[in-house]
C-alpha cells in the first residue's frame, strides 16, 4: 500500500527488529548518542556505509533554502520570503480579478463568494461585494500565479519536482460589516484535503498589498505542524460564520500566536498542518492575497469516512449536490477535478 510504502521511508517511524535498531541508532537526533551504541559492531553491520540519518523532515535536501531558513520551516512550519513577487504580477493579478467579478471574462470552475452578511442581498457582482474566489485553475492570468518560477523554486523544497496546483484562492478580505464576519477562525488546511501525506503539500501565500493586524493579517501558531489534525467545526460566533469557515473547536486563545505582518510581494510558505486565522478587517479596504496549495503528485488520494474530515465531505457534498445535479461525489473526486499539474509528471493525484 502507498500509505505503508510512504512511511518506511522513515525509519524512526517503522516498526520490526531491524527498524528498532536503526531507531537507537538515530538516537542521537534527540539527544547524544552513548558510546556503547556508537561503538557496537553488530548495529554499523545493519547500517549501510552511505546512510545518513534524516536530519530534516519537513524540507528536502537542495540548494535553495539556506540552512537557517530550513530549519526554521522544521521548527515553525511557516517561512516568509520577502519581495517574491513583482508589483507588476501583483496588478495583473488585480485586474484579472476585478474581471472576474465583473464577469467580463469567463472562468471555468470557479467558486466565489459574498461575505456572509451581504450573501441574500441582490448586488450585481463586483470587486467589492466578493470576498474570495476559490478555484482560479481554469484562468491562465490568474494561474500564472501558480507557475512563477521564484514561488516554484520553493515550493520543489517541500514537494519535490513534481508539482500539482490542487487549490487556488484569491482573498478579498472586506471591510468588516461590525459582525466580525471577516475573521477567518484558527484551522488547519488539511481538513479540507483528502490527500497526504502532509509534508508534500505546501501553501504559497502572497500579499498583495501591505498587510498587519489593521486589515486583518495573517496569525499563526509556530510549532502546530508537529501536531495532528483536529476536528474543525463552525465557531459559534455571534455575528455569523462564512461558509465553510471552520475552525478548531478546542482553540486554546493562550498559545504563542505570531501575526504575519507582510509587504507586497511577500510571501509565506506553510505547512497544511499549522494553526492558522486571519484577523477582522478594520480599514476600509478590501484585503488581498493569492494563494496556491501545492501537493507532490507522488501524493494518494484518501477516503474520509469515519474520520474528522466527514462533515467537511458532506458539506461539500450539498454544495456539489447542486452544481453537479444530484452526482454523490466524494471529496477526493473534487479535488482530482481541480489539481491541475505546473510542473514534472503527473502521477497519483
Ligand atoms: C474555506 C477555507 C479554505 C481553506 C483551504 C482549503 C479550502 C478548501 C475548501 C473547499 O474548497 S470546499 C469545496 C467546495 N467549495 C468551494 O470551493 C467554494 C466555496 N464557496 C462556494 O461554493 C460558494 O461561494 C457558496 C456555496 C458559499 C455560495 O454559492 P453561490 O454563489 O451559488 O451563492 P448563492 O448566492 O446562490 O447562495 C447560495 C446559498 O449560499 C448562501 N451563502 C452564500 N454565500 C455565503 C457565505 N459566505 N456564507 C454562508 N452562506 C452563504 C446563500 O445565502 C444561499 O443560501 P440559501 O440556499 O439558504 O438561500
Ligand atoms: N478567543 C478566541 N477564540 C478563538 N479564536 C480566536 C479568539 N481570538 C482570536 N481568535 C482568532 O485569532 C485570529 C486572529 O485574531 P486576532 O484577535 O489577532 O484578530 P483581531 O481580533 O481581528 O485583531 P486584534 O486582536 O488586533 O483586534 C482569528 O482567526 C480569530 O478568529
Ligand atoms: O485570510 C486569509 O487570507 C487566509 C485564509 C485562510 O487561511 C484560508 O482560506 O485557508
Ligand atoms: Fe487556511
Ligand atoms: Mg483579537
Amino acid at each position: 500500500m502507498a500509505a505503508s510504502a510512504l512511511r518506511v521511508k522513515d525509519p524512526r517511524r517503522a516498526g520490526g527488529a531491524a527498524q528498532a535498531r536503526l531507531r537507537i541508532l538515530l538516537g542521537h537526533l534527540q539527544g547524544p548518542a552513548t558510546p556503547a551504541i556508537a561503538a557496537s559492531p553488530t548495529l554499523a553491520a545493519v547500517v549501510p556505509s552511505n546512510f545518513h540519518p534524516p536530519k530534516f523532515q519537513y524540507t528536502l535536501d537542495n540548494n535553495v533554502l539556506t540552512l537557517e531558513q530550513r530549519q526554521f520551516y522544521e521548527d515553525n512550519g511557516f517561512l516568509v520570503i520577502k519581495n517574491l513577487v513583482s508589483d507588476e504580477d501583483i496588478q495583473r493579478f488585480r485586474n484579472q480579478f476585478e474581471r472576474i467579478c465583473r464577469k467580463e471574462v469567463e472562468c471555468p470552475g470557479i467558486d466565489i463568494m459574498k461575505d456572509v452578511t451581504i450573501a441574500k442581498s441582490t448586488h450585481s457582482l463586483n470587486e467589492n461585494i466578493v470576498t474570495k474566489i476559490q478555484n482560479f485553475q481554469g484562468d491562465e492570468e490568474l494561474f500564472r500565479y501558480c507557475t512563477l518560477p521564484q514561488i516554484t523554486k520553493y515550493v520543489e523544497c517541500f514537494t519535490g519536482p513534481n508539482i500539482m496546483a490542487m487549490h487556488t484562492m484569491l482573498i478579498n478580505k472586506p471591510p468588516d460589516s461590525g459582525k466580525m464576519t471577516s475573521r477567518h477562525p484558527m484551522h488547519q488546511d488539511l481538513h479540507y484535503f483528502s490527500f497526504r501525506p502532509p509534508n508534500s503539500i505546501v501553501c504559497a501565500w502572497t500579499a498583495m498589498e501591505h498587510i498587519d493586524r489593521n486589515n486583518g493579517c495573517l496569525v499563526v501558531l509556530p510549532g502546530t505542524h508537529k501536531g495532528t489534525l483536529k476536528p474543525h467545526d463552525y465557531p459559534k460566533w455571534e455575528g455569523g460564520v462564512n461558509k465553510l469557515f471552520h475552525g478548531i473547536q478546542d482553540y486554546d486563545a493562550n498559545q504563542p500566536r505570531v501575526h504575519l505582518v507582510m509587504e507586497k510581494g511577500d510571501t509565506v510558505f506553510f505547512h497544511p498542518l499549522l494553526i492558522h486565522g486571519s484577523g477582522s478587517n478594520k480599514t476600509k479596504g478590501f484585503r488581498k492575497a493569492i494563494s496556491c496549495h501545492y501537493a507532490s503528485s507522488d501524493c494518494f488520494y484518501t477516503d474520509v469516512k469515519g474520520t474528522s474530515q466527514e462533515n467537511i465531505e458532506k458539506e461539500v457534498q450539498v454544495l456539489s449536490d447542486r452544481k453537479f445535479e444530484g452526482l454523490k461525489i466524494q471529496l477526493k473526486d473534487i479535488w482530482m477535478i481541480r489539481a491541475r499539474l505546473v510542473k514534472g509528471k503527473r502521477i497519483n493525484l
